[in-house]
């Protein structure tokens, strides 16, 4: 079943060659065609909670370049909005919404969260009828620290240190958010599942702040509550997390959150990388900025991790999201390097 999707059949732990590749944020500013949707749309979350918009924008990068996999079209910040946080996207500058207190946090109420998503849902279901057979669709949400970081400080933050803080002095308060988000985040990855979704991501963008022990609180055990909740009630999902910036804690992320893939991030040395392949799946790890650079830098990039990682389990990805300043033209570079094809040089 659904074995003509490569994305999923490198999930079940099968060598593909080439790798199927799909580019964090690939649908993004570097694209003019979703520069000019975005415009029409307003605000950024318009885009997110519209199904034909959101459709749309998914589907850009899928008819330029021809990726193995589709992502949904959404934020992780969604959960915060469904939560009632205020969320907003002041243009050029991120995310806001109301920093959290640590006596709001017993008031969040995760049963309004299924009728918030109900969109987001419903243009998974759009966009798997629209996807060809052979194209993965994967559906993602941010771990429970990643987006306890904003809701906590109201915005992105350098280092996340209004999230340690608060840790360190509402261990308790801090405990009770982390468990609320991983049961809300996983019956909203089972949703989507269920909704068309092939595969999911979970992304925790800002586990690299995290000492060892707070690593383990804070990103191991709330990832794997979370994942043992979407198995509870989808028992073959197939799962990517992707702890971005985990380092050497990375060697035991897969086992012990229960992760069918790990997606490494450009700083994870090839043989470190080429070590966790033995378990299964990894994903990555091409540096965006080798993208915003092209010519050698993008080619030595690609080159190394396909013969790293090309004779194993391997989905090509960058290490992050693509950036705004991204070539088109590089990234149809690196699509036809990866897949050995001459176009674009
Ligand atoms: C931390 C995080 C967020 N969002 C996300 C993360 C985790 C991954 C990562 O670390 O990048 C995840 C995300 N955000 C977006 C996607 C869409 C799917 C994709 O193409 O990958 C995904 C998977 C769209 C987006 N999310 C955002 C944009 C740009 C908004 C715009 O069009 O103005 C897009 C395309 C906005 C966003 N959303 C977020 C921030 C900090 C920002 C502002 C910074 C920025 O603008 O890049 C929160």
């Amino acid at each position: 079943m659904a074995s003509n999707r490569s994305v999923l059949r490198v999930l079940a732990g099968e060598t593909v060659s080439p790798p199927p590749i799909w580019l964090m944020r690939q649908a993004g500013r570097y694209l003019p065609e979703y520069r000019a949707t975005r415009e029409k749309a307003g605000g950024f979350l318009d885009l997110c909670y519209t199904p034909e918009l959101a459709v749309e924008v998914t589907m850009q990068p899928i008819r330029r370049f021809g990726f193995d996999a589709a992502i949904l079209f959404s934020d992780i910040l969604v959960m915060a909005d469904a939560l009632d946080r205020g969320v907003h996207f002041v243009q050029g500058e991120g995310p806001r919404m109301t920093p959290l207190a640590p006596a709001e946090i017993d008031r969040l109420d995760p049963s309004r969260v299924s009728n918030h998503v109900a969109p987001v849902l419903e243009a998974i279901g759009r966009l798997r009828e629209t996807l060809d057979d052979e194209r993965t669709l994967l559906g993602f949400c941010g771990a429970p620290w990643t987006v306890a970081t904003y809701m906590i400080a109201g915005r992105g933050t350098p280092e996340q240190a209004p999230a340690r803080l608060f840790a360190y002095r509402h261990p308790e308060a801090f405990e009770t958010l982390l468990d609320l988000l991983a049961d809300a985040s996983g019956d909203y990855l089972a949703a989507q599942i269920e909704a068309g979704a092939d595969a999911v991501q979970i992304f925790d963008s800002w586990a690299g702040v995290l000492g060892e022990a707070e690593f383990e609180a804070y990103a191991v055990r709330p990832v794997k509550r979370m994942i043992d909740r979407v198995r509870a009630r989808v028992p073959d999902a197939k799962i990517i997390a992707f702890a971005k910036g985990a380092g050497v804690f990375l060697e035991t992320y897969r086992q012990k959150t229960g992760a069918d893939a790990v997606s490494l991030d450009w700083t994870v040395p090839l043989d470190m990388a080429a070590k966790l392949q033995r378990d299964g799946a990894v994903q990555g790890n091409l540096d965006p900025m080798r993208v915003v650079s092209g010519g050698r830098a993008l080619d030595e990039g690609v080159d190394a991790i396909l013969s790293a990682l090309g004779d194993g389990p391997l989905i090509f990805n960058l290490g992050h999201g693509i950036t705004p300043e991204a070539d088109p033209a590089h990234v149809a570079r690196l699509v036809a390097r990866v897949r050995g094809e001459d176009a674009g040089r």
